[in-house]
């Protein structure tokens, strides 16, 4: 049976219901978190509730738990349901208001968990690596709404999703509005060039991912030189290996970008190294669900 943290209590899917007045629904006023945990430890939690709460700060809501309370509603929410490598999501909505957009008639923030158990992508992309396409739809400006909140206003991402679709591809290339590459509709890029590795910081376009920031520390403890600085297409079509990260994908290589082969066409040797200890981080560094 599975528990749905929600406001307080924790109750069964079909019970999980919010009211069709809430901002986070009208209008996609709030903010979330995409978060897993490997073997009984949530990976990297603190990370991402930092990232909660400064999104949240960042559109003026103010979330009604500290971060502390939030760490024990994620795990006891993970072991509500008896989940070892599940997959969390955190919602909070600027919570019930009236139709008008103001967020001054939302009384309290509405928080939600939800855990469920972990469906990964499927092995074999991991073995081949994407093809993706550059689209046309940039990421949003920050100074019209920052790629670097987390917030529940996805739909610049979904857009791109469909463009990807419609191009007969899994995942897209995101610029930004001077035409840098920014990110993937929901996960980081990186490229490798002559062993070094590049990937564009959040001010570029992106979100500062939590996956991006651990391959950033696993590759410079294995000692390759990682730059966070703007790139072009240009840069990607020539690098020697190109991948993409994030909670749900981990860590995969991009095989193809609008018709480029990238290396020889298979997931790059750096980029098999830094899965590989990603893998090992994940089983080991993280708040423990059960003791
Ligand atoms: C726009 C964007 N960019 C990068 C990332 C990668 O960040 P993390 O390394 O912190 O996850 C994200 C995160 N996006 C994300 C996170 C979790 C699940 C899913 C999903 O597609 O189900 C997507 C994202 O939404």
């Amino acid at each position: 049976e599975q528990l749905i943290f929600l406001n307080g209590q924790f109750v069964k899917k079909e019970d999980a219901v919010v009211s069709v007045y809430d901002h986070g629904f009208l209008y996609g006023d709030g903010v979330f978190e995409g978060i897993r945990s490997y073997s009984g430890n949530v990976f990297r939690l603190e990370e991402h509730l930092t990232r909660l709460y400064d999104s949240a700060k960042s559109i003026m809501l103010t979330i009604p738990y500290t971060k502390e309370e939030m760490t024990n509603i994620v795990v006891e929410t993970l072991r509500q349901n008896k989940l070892k490598d599940g997959y969390i999501r955190l919602v909070v909505s600027r919570g019930v208001g009236d139709l008008g957009l103001s967020p001054y008639t939302c009384a309290r923030a509405q928080v939600i968990v939800i855990a469920e158990p972990l469906s990964i992508f499927p092995k074999e992309l991991y073995e081949t690596g994407l093809e993706i396409v550059t689209v046309a739809t940039r990421r949003n400006r920050s100074d019209v709404l920052s790629p670097m909140v987390k917030s529940l206003n996805y739909l610049n991402n979904i857009l791109v999703k469909i463009e990807a679709n419609l191009a007969g591809v899994q995942e897209a290339l995101m610029l930004n509005d001077q035409g840098y590459v920014a990110e993937g509709s929901a996960d980081n890029i990186f490229i490798v060039k002559d062993n070094k590795l590049l990937t564009p910081p959040g001010y570029v376009g992106a979100l500062v991912g939590v996956t991006r920031n651990a391959i950033i520390k696993i590759a410079r403890e294995k000692g390759y030189e990682v730059s966070e600085d703007v790139f072009t297409r240009h840069d990607v079509y020539t690098a020697d290996e190109v991948f993409l990260t994030g909670t749900a994908a981990e860590v995969i290589a991009v095989n193809k970008v609008d018709g480029r082969v990238i290396g020889d066409g298979k997931p790059g040797p750096i980029t098999s190294i830094l899965l590989e200890g990603f893998r090992e981080l994940t089983q080991t560094d993280g708040v423990k669900v059960y003791d």
